[in-house]
C-alpha cells in the first residue's frame, strides 16, 4: 500500500493518469493521490479503473474515471475538456497506456504495427494536445510520457513499441521546448523490465524468457511498479522539478546501459 505523502506535494492539483487501471499507472496515479492531488484514470475497461479510484479515495481525494480508447482522438478530447470543466484545472497529464507483444518485424501485420503505433504515439499526442490547451490557458503543467529504453538503443521484436516509444521521445523533447517558456514540462520516464498484469504476459511469458530479460539488468530484478511512482512523482512535483524539461530520467537498475558480458568476477584479464 502507498503511504501518504509527507511532502503534500500535489495538495490542491489534479493529474489524468492514462492507463491508471492497472500496473505502473496505478501505482503513478495512487502515488499522486498519496501527495494529496485529486486523479482521473483513463483506461478501457472501467473495472480496474474503479477499483484504482477506489484505493486513491483512502488518501482523502477526489478520483474518477473515463472509461476511454485513447486511439479515439475525438472521445479523448471530449473527455479531457469535460475534467477540465468539472475540476477547473488540470494540473499534470502522465501518458502512460500502451499496447505491445514481442513479434518479429517481417511477421508484424499492419494491423499490428498499427494497433501499437496508435496507443502508444498516436494517443500520447491526441491527450497531450487535449490537456496542453488547458494547460496553456491557466499558466502551465506537467506532462509526463511513460517509454522504455528501446526508444533510443532499439531491441529485437519490439519494431512497432520502438518506433512509437522512439516518436514518444521525440515529441517530449519538441514539445518541452515549444513549450517550455509558457509553463509547460514535458519529460519521460523510462522504467526498467517491471512485473505488472500486461508485461508479464506479453514479454516474458516463459521462465526462460525471464531469465533473459533478468540478465539484462545489472540490478539483476524487476523495476517495481511504486519504484516507477516514486521518480514520477518528482518530475510531476512543481517545485522539486520546476526547472527539469526535456529529460529522461531512466528507472531500470542500469539495464539502458546495455547487457552486461563480464561481471567483475568473471571478467578477464
Ligand atoms: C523484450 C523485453 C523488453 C523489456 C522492456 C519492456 C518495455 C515495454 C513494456 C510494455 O509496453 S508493457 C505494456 C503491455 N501491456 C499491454 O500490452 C496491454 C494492452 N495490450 C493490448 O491491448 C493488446 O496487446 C494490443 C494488441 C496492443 C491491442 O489490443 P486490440 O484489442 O486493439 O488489438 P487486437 O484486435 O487484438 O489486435 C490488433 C492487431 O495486432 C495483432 N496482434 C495482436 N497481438 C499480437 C501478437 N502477440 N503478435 C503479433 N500480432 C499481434 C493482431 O493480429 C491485429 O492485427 P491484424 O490481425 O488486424 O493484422
Ligand atoms: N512493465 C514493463 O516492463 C515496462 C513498461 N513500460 C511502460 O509502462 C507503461 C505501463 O505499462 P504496464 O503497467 O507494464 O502495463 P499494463 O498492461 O499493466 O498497463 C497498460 C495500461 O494501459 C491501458 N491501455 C492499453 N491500451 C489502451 C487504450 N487503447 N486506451 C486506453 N488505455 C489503454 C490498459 O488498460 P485497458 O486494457 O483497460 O485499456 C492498462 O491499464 C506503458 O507505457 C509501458 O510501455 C516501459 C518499460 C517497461
Amino acid at each position: 500500500m502507498t503511504e501518504k505523502s509527507p511532502l503534500a506535494e500535489f495538495d490542491g492539483r489534479l493529474a489524468i493518469v492514462t492507463g491508471g487501471g492497472s500496473g505502473i499507472g496505478r501505482a503513478i496515479a495512487l502515488r499522486y493521490a498519496a501527495g494529496g492531488g485529486d486523479i482521473v484514470v483513463i483506461g478501457r475497461r472501467p473495472e480496474p479503473l474503479e477499483e484504482t479510484a477506489r484505493m486513491a479515495e483512502r488518501f482523502g481525494v477526489r478520483a474518477s474515471v473515463i472509461p476511454c480508447d485513447v486511439r479515439d482522438a475525438d472521445a479523448l478530447t471530449e473527455a479531457i475538456d469535460g475534467v477540465a470543466a468539472e475540476h477547473g484545472r488540470i494540473d499534470a497529464l502522465v501518458n502512460n497506456a500502451a499496447g505491445n507483444f514481442v513479434c518479429p518485424a517481417e511477421n508484424l501485420s499492419p494491423g499490428g504495427w498499427r494497433a501499437v503505433v496508435d496507443i502508444v504515439l498516436n494517443g500520447t499526442f491526441y491527450a497531450t494536445r487535449a490537456a496542453a490547451r488547458h494547460m496553456l490557458a491557466s499558466g502551465g503543467g506537467a506532462i509526463l510520457n511513460v517509454i522504455a529504453s528501446y526508444a533510443w538503443h532499439g531491441h529485437p521484436g519490439t519494431v512497432h513499441s520502438a518506433a512509437a516509444k522512439g516518436g514518444v521521445l521525440a515529441m517530449t523533447r519538441t514539445l518541452a521546448s515549444e513549450w517550455g517558456g509558457r509553463g509547460i514540462r514535458v519529460n519521460c520516464i523510462s522504467p526498467g523490465p517491471t512485473e505488472t498484469e500486461g508485461a508479464g504476459a506479453a514479454l516474458w511469458p516463459t521462465d526462460e524468457d525471464r531469465r533473459r530479460v533478468l540478465a539484462s539488468v545489472p540490478a539483476n530484478r524487476f523495476t517495481t511498479p511504486k519504484e516507477v511512482a516514486e521518480s514520477a512523482a518528482f518530475l510531476l512535483d512543481p517545485q522539486r522539478a520546476a526547472y527539469i524539461n526535456g529529460a529522461v530520467l531512466s528507472v531500470d537498475g542500469g539495464q539502458w546501459l546495455g547487457k552486461v558480458i563480464y561481471s567483475d568476477s568473471s571478467a578477464r584479464s
